[in-house]
């Protein structure tokens, strides 16, 4: 399996000497190149997970796996793709893919960008500079450039969050397409019921800290997002959010 969180608690602050935890005794494995999408509510510790995924956090309690290796810190084999794309803007495409190769002295750097420049769909595009791009190029050249890595997971956090309507559904398509071809486990945080249900193999459903739902999605891709399979799969999501909880619920 790629990744595993064992019993993992995460607090920030303490109330009369007791944590607060935001996130309670999570246990997940997933499988490589499954496709699963954490929903949940604003502040139902959606970040905080994939923060500690990535390394950036540490767990109070419990231990976090990456093919067999313990999570530490950041590394290579997590590749995190953010909703602000983060792209050097004095570099060009082809130069910001190449960044991370770069670093690490690879004589294969360039051979290595056309490929996921390709697979990205911007061939023809390596010399424009971020500032010329739409939104959706700029988001595939930050994925782009966590696949250049070849990281055992890629982790999203609301990547298509930015993004119009109209290139957000464009997106979801494209991500599935890559997912397809780049082979990779993806670990994706959204708000969105609709595109977890379009993106995910499963969906993890967040409440407070803890996990209230995990639920594969049993559905052919392409998928037909107007299906009554798919609006039931959107129902259930729905009612899981709304059920005793005050909160704003963002569906799209
Ligand atoms: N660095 C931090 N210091 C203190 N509290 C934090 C920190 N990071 C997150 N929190 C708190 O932990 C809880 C979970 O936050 P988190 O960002 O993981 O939620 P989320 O589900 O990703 O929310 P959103 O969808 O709004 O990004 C929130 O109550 C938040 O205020």
């Amino acid at each position: 399996m790629a990744v595993s969180f064992e019993h993992i608690y995460k607090a920030f602050d303490e109330v009369n000497g007791k944590p607060q935890y935001v996130l309670q005794d999570i246990n997940l494995t997933i499988e490589t190149g499954q496709f699963i999408c954490i929903l949940g509510k604003s502040g139902c510790g959606k970040s905080t997970l994939l923060n500690l995924l990535a390394g950036y956090l540490k767990p109070d309690k419990g231990r976090i796996l990456v093919d067999d290796n313990r999570v530490e810190g950041p590394a290579a084999d997590r590749g995190v793709v953010f909703q602000q794309h983060a792209l050097f803007p004095w570099y060009t495409v082809r130069e910001n893919v190449e960044f991370g190769l770069r670093l690490k002295n690879r004589k294969d750097a360039a051979q290595i960008a056309t490929k996921y420049i390709s697979l990205i769909g911007l061939e023809g595009y390596e010399k424009l500079y971020p500032s010329e791009l739409s939104g959706g190029m700029a988001q595939r050249v930050g994925i782009a450039r966590a696949l250049v890595n070849d990281p055992a997971v890629l982790l999203m956090d609301e990547p298509l969050g930015a993004l119009d309507a109209l290139t957000r559904d464009t997106m979801r398509k494209e991500l599935i397409r890559i997912w397809q071809l780049s082979q990779k486990t993806i670990f994706f945080i959204t708000h969105s019921v609709p595109e977890a249900v379009y993106l995910a193999d499963r969906v993890v459903l967040l409440k407070q800290g803890e996990v209230a739902l995990d639920q594969p999605i049993n559905l052919p891709r392409p998928r037909e997002t107007k299906s009554p399979e798919f609006l039931s799969y959107v129902e259930l999501f729905e009612q899981g959010l709304t059920d005793n909880q005050t909160e704003s619920v963002i569906t799209e």
